[in-house]
């Protein structure tokens, strides 16, 4: 079969199944190219090294998902493209990569993890480099502290500059710092010149615009900077902690402006995407250990309001690591010791837990064993029930439910589902006991 047309399928067959969550998909395998290296083997070439770990760990269903297109087991291996030019047989064709390079820390596209929290700010960052002064035009993106969004604004900065774009980058108080001192010399040529600078470039982004000055000279020297972007065609990008609407001391006609092209939020990170977060942190930390996925999870649902705070933990864990023999496998205990005095973040996962804790009340077990192994009744109906819950009430993905439940995958979520919904049915005793939960969890 043609390698494209085998790849097309692959990834209908991956939607359709929704063995891999929809995120991933598009983010990762929808943007990544297959190479047939030999008849039984199979490269995927994939964006970024990011997403080659993230793959990796979903092998088993690509061999699987190649297996019922093909009718035979395959080698599937995953790369960049850059490591594959590198390494690959001198027949096989694959498009050039860029010639500019970026320093290996650098804040990009590519080390940046898409889930449901952050999908369209980086879909509208992504669009704003690739089309820059069109719709989104500007691009306004707000969200908590912690949650990437200086990351994507040095994203545009950096994949601009690779298209050979001029870009000014500046944090409000350095912009303030900056024109306060122009203005406070009163020379006016000096401001002139400085306003040119500003305005020679293809893209002005400014981080934090709730600590920009509203002194009247400074916001009419920036108002004056958006004008001229705005009526060139040229691509402005903001980011703050709240919605335009409520930055306090901003003119009106500012309000206006921020909100002329497209305003787009960073929420809370969901559990998947930041368990994705902890296990590249810990990747990249090169944790010696290995970690069981359940402590992952616990990590993932509890302290996932920032960033930051995640790579604190994971630097804490690599910390617990050296202490430890390499063979050692930290387990759930292990994590729930070692963080129990760090504050659990307060975010709508909370439901999750709020729903295990009144399940668990009624069957008089613990979350532990919720997530756990055990399967006596009592444990059984509690861990089913809360998948229901977490179903019906939050309307998560059987994947995403499945890591919120210790780890388990989405096959076994769906039949717990199922098994609860008959006997829902069947049993009148025991649809009245659902129904009352219910009330007690969103009531
Ligand atoms: N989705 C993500 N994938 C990878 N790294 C991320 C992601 N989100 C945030 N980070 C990292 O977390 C750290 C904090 O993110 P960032 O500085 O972008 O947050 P912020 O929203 O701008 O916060 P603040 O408002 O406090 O400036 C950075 O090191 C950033 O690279």
């Amino acid at each position: 079969m043609e390698t494209k047309k085998l790849w097309e399928q692959i990834i209908s067959k991956l939607k359709n199944e929704n063995l891999i969550d929809a995120d991933i998909i598009e983010e990762y395998i929808t943007t990544s190219e297959l190479i047939n290296v030999s008849s039984k083997e199979y490269v995927i070439l994939v964006r970024s090294n990011l997403g080659v770990t993230i793959l990796n760990e979903l092998k088993d269903v690509f061999i699987y998902e190649f297996k019922t297109v093909l009718g035979e087991f395959v080698s599937v291996e995953f790369s960049t493209k850059t490591i594959f030019n590198k390494n690959k047989p001198m027949n096989i064709k694959v498009q050039a990569v860029s010639e500019k390079e970026l320093p290996t820390n650098a804040l990009t596209f590519s080390n940046f993890i898409v889930g449901a929290s952050n999908k369209q700010a980086n879909l509208a960052a992504k669009s704003v480099v690739s089309n820059p002064g069109s719709t989104f035009n500007p691009l306004f993106i707000y969200g908590e502290s912690g949650l990437g969004k200086t990351h994507l604004l040095q994203a545009i900065k950096n994949e601009a500059w690779l298209n050979n774009k001029k870009v000014l980058y500046l944090t409000s108080e350095d912009f303030t710092k900056t024109v306060v001192n122009a203005l406070n010399k009163g020379d006016f040529n000096e401001i002139e010149t400085l306003k040119n600078e500003m305005n020679l470039n293809d893209f002005f982004i400014l981080d934090d615009v709730q600590f920009l000055s509203k002194k009247d000279k400074t916001n009419e020297f920036f108002f004056n900077i958006i004008n001229n972007f705005t009526e060139n065609g040229k691509q402005l990008v903001f980011s703050s902690d709240k919605t335009p609407e409520l930055l306090n001391g901003f003119d009106k006609r500012m309000i206006t402006r921020f909100n002329s092209g497209l305003t787009t939020p960073i929420t809370a990170l969901d559990v998947p995407t930041a368990k994705l977060i902890i296990e590249w942190e810990i990747k990249k930390q090169g944790l010696k250990q290995k970690i069981k996925e359940e402590a992952v999870i616990y990590l993932a649902q509890n302290f996932s309001d920032d960033v930051r705070k995640i790579k604190g933990l994971v630097n804490r864990l690599s910390f617990f690591g050296i202490q430890n023999d390499e063979s050692y496998v930290i387990e759930l205990d292990d994590v729930i010791d070692l963080f129990k005095d760090t504050p659990s973040a307060n975010l709508g996962l909370l439901n999750v837990k709020k729903i295990k804790e009144i399940v668990a009340k009624k069957y008089d077990v613990t979350i532990k064993a919720i997530d756990g192994k055990a399967r006596t009744t009592d444990i059984k109906n509690a861990r089913h029930l809360s998948m229901y819950f977490a179903k019906i009430i939050l309307n998560h993905t059987s994947t995403q439910i499945g890591a919120e439940f210790g780890g388990r995958d989405h096959s076994t979520v769906l039949s717990a589902i199922s098994r609860i919904e008959k006997l829902i049915y069947k049993e009148k005793e025991f649809k009245k006991i659902v129904e009352s939960l219910k009330n007690e969890i969103t009531g």
